[in-house]
């Protein structure tokens, strides 16, 4: 890596993007992507594919995605792989962190190639990182802050950014699902993408399932439908009275950016009230970390997060280990989780919290993406437990 002491010190050259972090260190690179600058926290992820699904991810948004496989873009884009719902919606990464410049694509469902994808949806990049010695950087130190910019013409203002890097707050205490939950109420029934009849549609739905969408995937949404479900999305800031007026057989919370603890001020309410009504109840990730703030757990910040479709989870209910897809930076304190709420899963990383069930209630959640999207497809049968427990309460 390469760092630079004072802010007019510039070798020959001139780099085409900056990546400066808040301590001031300057790594140069080659602009890709979109020009212009964004910040965010930087984070690694370690899945070996799927960095469409990846970036597109709305649970990214305020962050900045280093990439520690080194070669992304061989695949290309299409249209089908983009997991944000809301397209209107800033997209999920703000900015992605490369070691070589982007592969060209050779795949039969490519339609564009990556550098031009990712100026068309405002992402910036660069490549010619060192990007292992950035992932270690971060597991050593943490997640750093930082800025991106790409300009081809080389010209950047070294000063501003460092300072912007230094005073951006950080995600802790960051409420970011208004700039990707939806603007309104929209029905969904797309199945998921089989290899040769690609989308399927749910026709006969045995399910109504309303998803809050604190920037809900749309894998997450195909599974849903796939185990028989027509689903309702509402906005984040919907009301329970609203919600429980629609008489839903389940309800489902779903991931999304940003503190936890900073969005549950208006979600937890919300929460509460439906765990109170009974219903049936499924969070992914942000959602996840809502109910466990909502049955009165706490959150904490993690020190490097979980971003990789290669993490061992184990299902204390069943004893089985299933591979899992992460991606989050916050985590529910395990040592807080009231009487009440049993933990189901765990990481087998490092331990850390990864499921909760509320005894005698049917709801529980995960902190990990069961719908991959990208990654494999071991903890898909979360949807069927979801389902079976919505037709319990129905024939009940
Ligand atoms: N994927 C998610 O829902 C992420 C949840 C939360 N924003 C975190 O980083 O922990």
């Amino acid at each position: 890596m390469t760092q630079h002491d004072n802010d007019t010190a510039w070798p020959d050259h001139k780099p085409t993007a900056l990546l400066v972090l808040a301590d001031g260190t300057v790594l140069e690179g080659f602009g890709l992507g979109a020009e212009g600058h964004a910040v965010g926290e930087v984070c690694f992820n370690t899945a070996m594919t799927g960095y469409e699904e990846i970036l597109t991810d709305p649970s990214y948004a305020g962050q900045l995605i280093t990439f520690t496989f080194p070669h992304i873009g061989n695949v290309g884009t299409n249209e089908e792989d983009i997991e944000t719902v809301n397209m209107a919606a800033t997209p999920g990464a703000r900015g992605v962190i490369l070691r070589t410049a982007i592969t060209d694509p050779s795949n039969y469902r490519a339609t564009k190639h990556l550098d031009a994808w990712l100026k068309a949806r405002g992402i910036i990049g660069l490549s010619g990182i060192d990007t292992r010695a950035l992932t270690a950087l971060i597991r050593s130190k943490g997640m750093p802050n930082a800025v991106i910019a790409h300009a081809r013409n080389g010209e950047f203002d070294l000063h501003g950014m460092k300072e912007e890097a230094r005073e951006w707050p950080g995600l802790e205490g960051m409420d970011l699902v208004p700039m990707v939950t939806s603007g309104q109420r929209f029905t969904w029934d797309e199945t998921p993408w089989l290899w040769d009849k690609g989308f399927g549609r749910q026709d006969k739905p045995e399910f109504n399932v309303v998803a809050i969408d604190y920037g809900i995937k749309r894998n997450i949404l195909r599974l849903l439908a796939g185990v028989g479900c027509k689903v309702t999305v509402v906005p984040a800031t919907t009301s329970s009275e609203d919600i429980l007026a629609m008489k839903p057989d389940g309800v489902f919370l779903s991931n999304g950016p940003g503190d936890p603890a900073a969005t549950g001020k208006y979600a937890v309410p919300v929460i509460r009230d439906v765990i109170k009504s009974g219903t049936p109840t499924f969070g992914i990730c942000l959602g996840h970390q809502m109910l466990g703030l909502a049955v009165g757990a706490k959150t904490k910040k993690m020190h490097q997060g979980h971003h990789g479709a290669n993490h061992p989870v184990k299902d204390e209910t069943t004893g089985k280990v299933e591979i899992t897809s992460m991606n989050h930076g916050f985590a529910v304190d395990e040592a807080t989780l009231p009487k009440g709420a049993t933990q189901t899963h765990i990481s087998l990383f490092d331990g850390s919290n990864c499921g909760i069930q509320l005894d005698g209630k049917p709801v529980f959640s995960v902190q990990y993406h069961p719908e991959a999207s990208p990654g494999p497809r071991d903890s898909h049968y979360l949807f069927q437990r979801f389902a079976d427990l919505m037709r319990q309460k129905k024939s009940a």
